[in-house]
């Protein structure tokens, strides 16, 4: 092991640590946390994994342009060399997608009404289908799922679907898929060498490359052919979405040899904002429900301030936000101990430098520890404790503590869908807690225990509710 590097796990060439445990990775982490300090390596395959377990050295790093790349694995580029899109790119396309992004998100997602009322109805709809089974034991609709990705197709493309609609179905199918498959990428990214000493076919056939390139295919097709509808019924002076906006920025740059846009890289753009923003909001979602069944008490407080700022069911909008501390506090809360994206997204160092005294060579991969981040007593005061109340003021008001505090990540690559996740989240549980007490079935309980069987996202194990409507 070469020295200065940090302390952790080495191994041998080629195959670095393998542990022969059953324990997750999150486990393990936490074991070298405790054993070595705030900052670990843990060699996998031949990818050097730095895990930061503090606050203060993740935004340290995260602020540092040499630790802002993504990894220059298949898994994110899904064969685009170079990476294309906005999560997984690199450099100026990486840089101009980011800005135009955030200039999109800002325009359209916070506050101004055609989103947010596009949240709201899709909301109601999710309510229809909860009164449905009122009463009965069952898990969460389907529908929160289509809520949730029709929000974005309405943001990205002026679209939206019925549950039934078969190209969402599909749609939704094929982005289950894309995760399940792009996880056999995993071996090109970690043990490369296996390609040279395996027959091509073979090593096709393991990360099953064909149905790669097939699923790629199909999936991409939507979004082409969306792109070029918009095209031909582009109007400049009236953009209607995320996809004109990016159409009109191109064609103001045609003469430009500089410009980064193409048809392929706005298709990698609306793919990364249908991946980043909607597993990570369902899922959110889905916990907040789950530790409100486990927390009668804090929804009886959730309950009484919707019912004061929002009588006689008056529907949310963003204007009630600052009157309504406590639906802030409880969104906080969930985001903070549910821990949904427990590594981040990796970032990749870019040039050799120095972090927290130990070298981090060139290439190295960087993940934030989250979870440690969140459970961190120097943070917070009972930190397993869900506790809404820790994010209100003597005064009673809300107040956002950053310090700590890393749902969405922070630094160069801080999450761009912020504004618009935490918009979704507040119309959510105001419309939904508004009509509806829920609650595990009678004699049962909720397990709020994780599933930590896959690497990128801790998420809510199967439980069973029962939402009751609300006199
Ligand atoms: C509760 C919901 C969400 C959570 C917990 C979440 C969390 C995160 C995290 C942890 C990162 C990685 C930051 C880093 O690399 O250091 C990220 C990046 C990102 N998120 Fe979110 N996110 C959420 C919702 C959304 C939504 C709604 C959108 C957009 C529709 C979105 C779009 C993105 C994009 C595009 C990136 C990549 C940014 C870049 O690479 O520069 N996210 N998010």
């Amino acid at each position: 092991k070469p020295s200065g590097l940090p302390p952790g796990r080495w191994g041998v060439p080629l195959l670095g640590y393998i542990p022969f445990t059953t324990k997750s990775i999150e486990e393990q982490v936490t074991e070298l946390h405790k054993k070595h300090g705030d900052i670990i390596l843990w060699r996998m395959g031949t990818q050097s994994m730095v895990f930061l377990n503090s606050y203060k050295l993740v935004r340290e790093a995260f602020s540092r342009s040499e630790i802002s790349d993504r990894p220059d694995w298949e898994t994110f580029k899904f064969f685009e060399d170079p990476a294309v899109g906005i999560g997984s790119s690199n450099g100026t396309l990486w840089h101009n997608n980011r800005r135009f992004a955030l200039r999109q998100l800002r325009d359209l997602g916070m506050g101004k009404s055609k989103l947010v009322e596009t949240v709201q109805q899709q909301t109601l709809i999710l309510r229809e289908t909860l009164a449905k089974t009122a009463g009965t034991p069952g898990e969460m609709p389907h529908q929160l799922h289509v809520s949730i990705i029709n929000i974005i197709w309405q943001m990205v493309a002026n679209r939206h679907f019925d549950a039934q609609d078969k190209r969402l179905k599909g749609f939704v199918k094929h982005m289950d898929d894309f995760v399940v498959l792009s996880n056999r990428l995993a071996f090109k990214d970690f043990m490369p060498w296996l390609q040279n000493i395996m027959p091509d076919f073979l090593f096709k056939i393991l990360i099953k490359h064909h149905d790669m390139v097939a699923m790629k295919e199909k999936f991409f097709g939507y979004f082409h052919e969306e792109i070029q509808q918009h095209r031909a019924t582009l109007d400049p002076d009236n953009p209607r979405d995320v996809i004109d906006g990016y159409l009109i920025e191109m064609e103001s740059q045609k003469d430009d040899p500089e410009s980064t846009c193409s048809d392929n890289d706005l298709a990698f753009l609306v793919f990364d904002l249908f991946f980043a923003g909607s597993e990570t909001t369902v899922n959110t979602f889905i916990w907040m429900c789950y530790y409100l069944a486990a927390h009668p008490h804090v929804q009886r407080k959730l309950h009484a301030e919707i019912d004061e700022v929002l009588p006689d069911g008056v529907l949310a909008s963003l204007a009630e936000k600052s009157r309504m501390p406590y639906t802030e506090a409880v969104a906080n809360e969930v985001l903070r101990i549910s821990t949904l994206v427990n590594f981040g997204i990796q970032h990749m160092a870019s040039a050799d430098t120095q972090l927290g005294g130990y070298s981090i060579p060139k290439g190295t991969i960087v993940s934030s520890n989250v979870y440690a981040v969140h459970e961190d007593d120097n943070n917070w005061n009972r930190p397993l404790d869900f506790l809404p109340e820790r994010w209100l003021g003597e005064d009673g008001k809300f107040t956002m503590k950053k310090e700590g505090f890393l749902p969405f990540g922070v630094g160069k690559r801080v999450c761009v869908g912020e504004s618009l996740a935490r918009m979704e989240l507040f119309i959510l549980t105001t419309v939904i807690f508004q009509s509806f007490t829920v609650a595990p079935p009678p004699g049962k309980t909720i397990n709020l225990v994780p599933d930590l069987s896959s690497f990128f996202f801790r998420k809510p194990k199967y439980n069973e509710l029962v939402f009751t409507e609300r006199k």
